[in-house]
């Protein structure tokens, strides 16, 4: 069964000029998948996310995570569903500047009043699979933005969510760090089975998807598959953008990946 569900999802936004920022979209995501979604600037990749982790309200069409419609959920219910269902990176990390690294990373637990030893059995198996045990203590000014990164990452995965949302996650960060991010979201996705739909304009990034979904205008325009070698998924990641207008395919296309 699917672990996400796009039906029909209409988003318009009424002010001064109406706008359509998604069109009737539809799509599925599988339990266990690494999704990319890509677009031109202003194709309505933020609304969707917005929209799947409920900061936003579809115009019409229903969203469906983990069996449930969480737009139908009371206020008490929606707060346990985000912090429970749905872990979130962003391009700009998102940390708390007074917390060190370890209290960023446990923050959702202890939000949610789990007990100590809850939190430090979750944290010591975080800590070792994402490797943050260098900076633990430090907080988010004395860190990389790569470990910045990789500490958000750390907070997301541990409610163990059904699905990670992830926006722009390598958008800040210089190449090395970005591989970095990635490889990390590839080990959590293909230990864990961790779903993961991840927002970006990086053709790099987007080649260690599964799948990426390309979206147009607010309405579906394409998909491809992962069923060859990184270095030809990118290439034809290339090709679809390259049709969708609005990029430096050119200049991208000669690049070997490591
Ligand atoms: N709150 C809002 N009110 C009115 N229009 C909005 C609002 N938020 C977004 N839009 C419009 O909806 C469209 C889709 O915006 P969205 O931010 O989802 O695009 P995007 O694909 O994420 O763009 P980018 O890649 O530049 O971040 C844009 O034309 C934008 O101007």
């Amino acid at each position: 069964m699917p672990i996400l569900q796009i039906k029909d999802v209409t988003k318009v936004y009424e002010g001064k000029v109406t706008h359509r920022a998604l069109n009737q979209l539809s799509f599925d995501v599988e339990e266990g998948e690494f999704l990319a979604v890509m677009g031109p600037s202003g194709s309505g990749k933020t609304t969707l996310l917005n929209i799947i982790s409920t900061i936003d309200e579809p115009t019409s069409g229903e969203i469906i995570v983990d069996g449930m419609n969480p737009h139908m959920l009371n206020a008490t219910e929606l707060a346990y569903f985000r912090r429970r269902q749905l872990g979130f990176v962003f391009q700009d990390f998102n940390l708390l500047h007074m917390l060190t690294v370890e209290e960023n990373i446990v923050l959702p637990l202890t939000l949610d009043q789990q007990p100590l030893e809850v939190i430090e059995e979750r944290l010591a198996s975080i800590v070792e699979k994402l490797d943050l045990n260098s900076f633990l203590h430090k907080r988010p000014n004395e860190i990389s933005g790569g470990q910045a990164q990789r500490t958000a990452i750390g907070r997301a995965l541990i409610h163990n969510p059904s699905l990670i949302l992830a926006d722009e996650p390598t958008g800040n960060l210089d190449s090395n760090s970005s591989r970095d991010v990635l490889e990390l979201l590839t080990k959590v996705n293909q230990d864990k089975q961790t779903t993961i739909v991840m927002v970006t304009h990086d053709p790099i990034a987007a080649s260690y998807c599964d799948r990426v979904l390309f979206i147009k205008d607010g309405e579906f325009f394409n998909e491809i598959y992962k069923d060859d070698r990184r270095q030809m998924f990118f290439q034809r990641i290339l090709n679809v953008l390259s049709l969708l207008g609005g990029g430096q395919v050119g200049d991208l296309s000669t690049i070997r990946l490591p």
